[in-house]
This record gives structure tokens, sequence and C-alpha cells, in this order.
């Protein structure tokens, strides 16, 4: 058996120690085998991804360990309101997408297809002291709502991740689950992202910090894009799914060359002339956050996917003008995607290759 300062062993696996961390022994030897295999199983992935910093969430701000207590505005908690180990030290996924409602039913149907119970905690918004955010928690996973646009996801994510690093939380992987417009795409396709693009194809976010341009490397984790597309083979017979690079604009209208906002001074010919560029640039589609999304998880070392529907080809198109049905539909298609490939990695299904 494994010996380490902060693993313990329990009856079907192995399970890290401390007071108050979910992976804790008692709960381990839970009466419930359900939750005590889960438990048990996370283990044993956390012990494969672990890199050289034992894969923790890392915060990269000196300035920190001088706050007598770190609130976590946006999100309504705090490092000494909440005992966030307790809370959150069992998180190894975090599914995050723009709106509440779709992230309360993400968690809903994970919880269906990881055959958790439907008790309160799961359907408790845990940032029930603030309506900025909404966040749901099933079993190992976080679901939680990012708002539209880079300062609304940019905002969530320091938090986010600043709760993950109070928590102590290990190897956590992050997937954003969004919409997007497709390029040169059937809509409906799902984009799993290689990098997100800026408005000049360049795998870069920038960011004015006190006055000077700041450059960030915005490319995906390889692997986990791979594996995601793998599983997305579950469904080929339902919806294409394809890699592409993904454009991150900072607009939905004239920042993405829409034609149909209240300001547009640029000619049809002009629109397409760009959108063909990004998709000669590897462009597939776009949308307003994953610039940030990849930066940031990038620099707090955590792995990092992007998976978006399309809702139209925009080079037929500018308008949203598929049914409700339709688009509901679509939604669905990336959660679907996510949901089978966290029960690969908690081994709740048989799973080619992953
Ligand atoms: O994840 P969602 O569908 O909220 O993301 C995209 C990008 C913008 O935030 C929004 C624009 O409609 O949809
Ligand atoms: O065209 C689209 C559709 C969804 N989200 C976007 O940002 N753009």
């Amino acid at each position: 058996m494994l010996s380490h300062p902060r693993l313990s062993v329990c009856s079907g696996g192995v399970e890290r120690t401390g007071r108050s961390s979910a992976l804790s022994a008692n709960t381990c030897f839970s009466s419930n085998p359900q939750e005590r295999d889960l438990r048990c199983i996370l283990f044993s992935i956390a012990m494969a991804h672990d890199g050289m910093d034992n894969g923790k969430v890392k915060v990269l701000n000196p300035h920190l360990a001088s706050l007598q207590e770190d609130v976590l505005y946006h999100l309504g908690m705090s490092n000494t309101t909440h005992d966030l180990p307790e809370m959150f030290g069992d998180v190894k996924f975090v599914c995050v997408g723009g709106s509440m409602g779709r992230m309360k039913a993400f968690a809903e149907f994970l919880r269906g297809e990881l055959g958790l119970p439907r008790d309160e905690e799961s359907q408790r918004n845990l940032c029930e002291g603030t309506d900025r955010y909404a966040m749901y928690k099933v079993g190992p996973v976080l679901s939680i709502n990012h708002g539209m646009g880079v300062p609304s996801m940019s905002i969530l994510l320091h938090e986010l991740f600043k709760l993950l690093y109070h928590a102590g939380s290990r190897n956590v992987l992050i997937i954003r689950i969004g919409t997007s417009g497709g390029i040169g795409l059937e809509p409906g396709t799902v984009v799993v992202s290689h990098a997100a693009v800026n408005y000049k194809f360049e795998a870069l976010f920038e960011q004015p910090i006190l006055g000077r341009l700041v450059s960030r490397p915005t490319q995906m984790d390889e692997t986990l894009a791979q594996e995601l597309l793998e599983c997305s083979k579950q469904f080929a017979e339902d919806f294409p799914t394809i890699l592409g690079d993904t454009l991150c604009t900072n607009d939905f209208y004239e920042g993405q060359g829409r034609l149909d906002g209240a300001i547009c001074k640029y000619t049809a010919a002009e629109k397409l002339n760009y959108l063909k560029h990004a998709y000669a640039a590897g462009v597939r589609n776009i949308e307003m956050e994953s610039s940030v999304f990849a930066a940031m998880s990038n620099e707090c070392g955590l792995r990092a996917a992007v998976v978006c529907t399309t809702l139209l080809n925009r080079l037929e198109g500018d308008q949203i003008s598929s049914s409700h049905a339709v688009l509901s539909d679509y939604q669905l298609r990336p959660q679907r995607i996510i949901a089978y490939y966290i029960k690969c990695k908690l081994r709740k299904t048989q799973c080619l290759k992953v």
C-alpha cells in the first residue's frame, strides 16, 4: 500500500486524510456504497493526474498570505465564514457555462447520469448569499454559471480558483460548456476548442494591467481535448463534434461581424471576407469567454477545455431564430459529452480509450 503523509488507506481504495476534507477516511467508510465507491475511485484519479506540484490549484499572488480573511465577494463566501476544505476539498471537475438556468439543469442532468440521490444538497445554490453567480455541487463536480463576456468570466475565475486553493483541491479539470456561432458548420455541430484566438487569430489573451498590456497564452489542454473528442464518438449518430480554434470576442454584434446590431458601419462583403479569413486560419466557432478562461486556467494549473455547441452558421446569417426546442437540443449536446466523460473518469461506464 502507498505510504504518504497526506494519505490513508481505506477499504476498496486509498483516501486523502485531513480533518475536514470531504475525501476523508470517514466518508470512505460511508454506509452508502455508492458514495464510498465514488470517493475511493476519486483518489485513483487524483493519483493518476498528480504532477510535480501534487496537482494543487495554484494562486500566483504573494499578497494573499497577508489577508486575515479572503472574501470571495461575488460568490458570497469567505475562507473564514465557510469551511471551504469541507465543502470543496473533493472537487475534481468544474463545469462552467453562461446562464444560471443551464448550469442548474446541468447539475441535475449529471446527478441523474451518475446515479446519485436527488437530495437537498445537490439542489442547493451554494452562492445563495449573492445573485451574481449560481453554483451547484454534485458529488465531485461543481456546476457554475459565469455570465456573459470576459470580465464576468474573469471575476468568477479569480474567486473560484482562490476558493479551490483555500479548499486544498487537487487535480481539478475545468470545462466550459457553452454556445457559439459556427463558421462553415451545420448548426448544432459541437466544437471542442484547440485554442482560443483573438481578433487577429493569435492564441493570446491580452489584458491591460497597471498601464501595460499583458499577454498570456490560450492553448487548451491537448490531451483533455482529445479525450473529449473520443467521448463525442458515443453521440456521433446524433450530432457531429469537431476540433477547431475558437475566436473569442468582446462583443456579440460588431465584435463578431454581425450585420444586425444597433450600429454597423461595414458591408456584408467585408463581414464575409473576415469570417472566411478566420475559417482559413482554423477558426470554427465564435464566443465570448474562452480566451480568459484558457489563460487563467493555464496560469493556475488547471487543465481546461471549452466545448461549445454552434447555434447557427455565421456564413449564412446572424440572427438566432431556431425554435426553443431546437436550441435546447443544441445546448444539451456539450452537456451529454461532458457527463459521459465524467462518468468515464469515475468509471461509472465502459469507455473507449479514455
Ligand atoms: O455559455 P454561453 O452560451 O452563455 O456563451 C455564449 C457567449 C456569450 O456569453 C453568449 C452570447 O449569447 O453566449
Ligand atoms: O453567434 C453566437 C452565438 C452564441 N454566442 C456567441 O457569442 N455568438
